[in-house]
């Protein structure tokens, strides 16, 4: 299996001014770009912009443990996941994560407050406009790379964290587990591909695996300052398959391992009205509206009707 590339982003970090990068470099990192995508589907980008210092107050502000905080509005989406209720290999038990989902941004929705949650809202709301600000530029390296129009994947994302987009910045939390508890077949996480069109990964330890070409799953390393990217099936279905979209989880620990985990996931989806058809003009894929296509994907999950 190929291992999960490394590459520099450093030329169109968050930085650096985006009009004033050379059309030759902005080529060649989508030209990498395009290799690990069609062969892995998950790739490293240090230098982004997006500092180890702004992930780690991402991640500390967390204890969502039990917060309950729903919005009340129908994203489907906002609000916090309790422990065992997402399945994300519907074959197995629920995972063994808890989960608060930032699809809003208004200050007029419930945010979690109090104690250490006091910031909850201000770091979050921060945080998810850097992540939409690189997940931009990667999208525009995606759709230079197939020789498309730069706007190609960008102009379909333009209501990130209004009511009309479905993009999502969630915090993961892993109680430490003794495996021993655990049902079986259960996990931290199920193995499972992200719906919408790109996911940004920051993680406080190791633990993802991404499941190869050839079946095998490979553990990634968890690089400090380094952004895992991966490509979610919606944009696997724009592309016509071009763009691999890997199947990942996260086991339990192992035996005598009482460590807690944390991640933070950035889930880019199109607005909801957007009609995604193949971008190669084949029919490999009916055309198919963004949140159509969102919502049954979340209906398969929690096994809601
Ligand atoms: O926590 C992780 O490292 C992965 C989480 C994940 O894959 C997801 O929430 O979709
Ligand atoms: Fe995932």
């Amino acid at each position: 299996m190929d291992a999960i590339p490394v590459l520099d982003f450093g030329v169109y970090s968050l930085e650096c001014d985006p009009e004033s990068v050379s059309e030759t470099e902005l080529k060649r990192l989508s030209q990498k770009i395009y290799e690990a995508f069609t062969r892995v589907g998950f790739v490293f980008l240090k230098n982004t912009g997006i500092t180890h210092e702004e992930v780690r107050k991402g991640i500390l502000v967390r204890n969502i443990w039990g917060c309950n905080v729903f919005s009340g509005y129908d994203c489907g989406n906002h609000g916090w996941v309790s422990m065992e209720t997402e399945r994300l290999n519907p074959a197995r038990p629920g995972d063994l994560k808890e989960s608060f989902n930032t699809t809003l941004l208004s200050p007029d929705i419930l945010w979690p407050t109090g104690g250490t949650l006091s910031d909850f809202r201000e770091v979050h709301t921060s945080f998810f406009h850097r992540c939409t600000a690189l997940g931009l530029r990667v999208l525009r390296l995606l759709a230079l790379s197939l020789h498309l129009p730069p706007e190609t994947f960008v102009k379909d994302h333009s209501k990130i964290g209004e009511l009309e987009n479905c993009t999502t910045l969630r915090s993961n939390f892993y109680p430490p587990i003794d495996a021993g508890q655990a049902k079986p077949g259960q996990l931290r996480c199920g193995e499972h591909s992200d719906y919408g069109s790109i996911t940004l990964l920051f993680q406080s330890s190791p633990g993802i695996q991404v499941r190869s070409v050839s079946g095998e799953f490979i553990s990634a390393p968890c690089l400090p300052g380094a952004v895992l990217v991966n490509i979610a099936d919606l944009m696997q279905r724009w592309t016509s398959d071009t763009f691999i979209s890997a199947v990942h989880r996260v086991q339990l620990p192992p035996p005598g391992d009482s460590s807690q985990r944390q991640s933070l996931a950035f889930f880019m989806q199109p607005d909801d009205s957007a009609v995604i058809s193949c971008c190669d003009g084949s029919n490999k894929y009916p055309p198919i509206r963004s949140d159509q296509y969102i919502h049954q994907r979340f209906e398969d999950s929690y096994g809601r009707k």
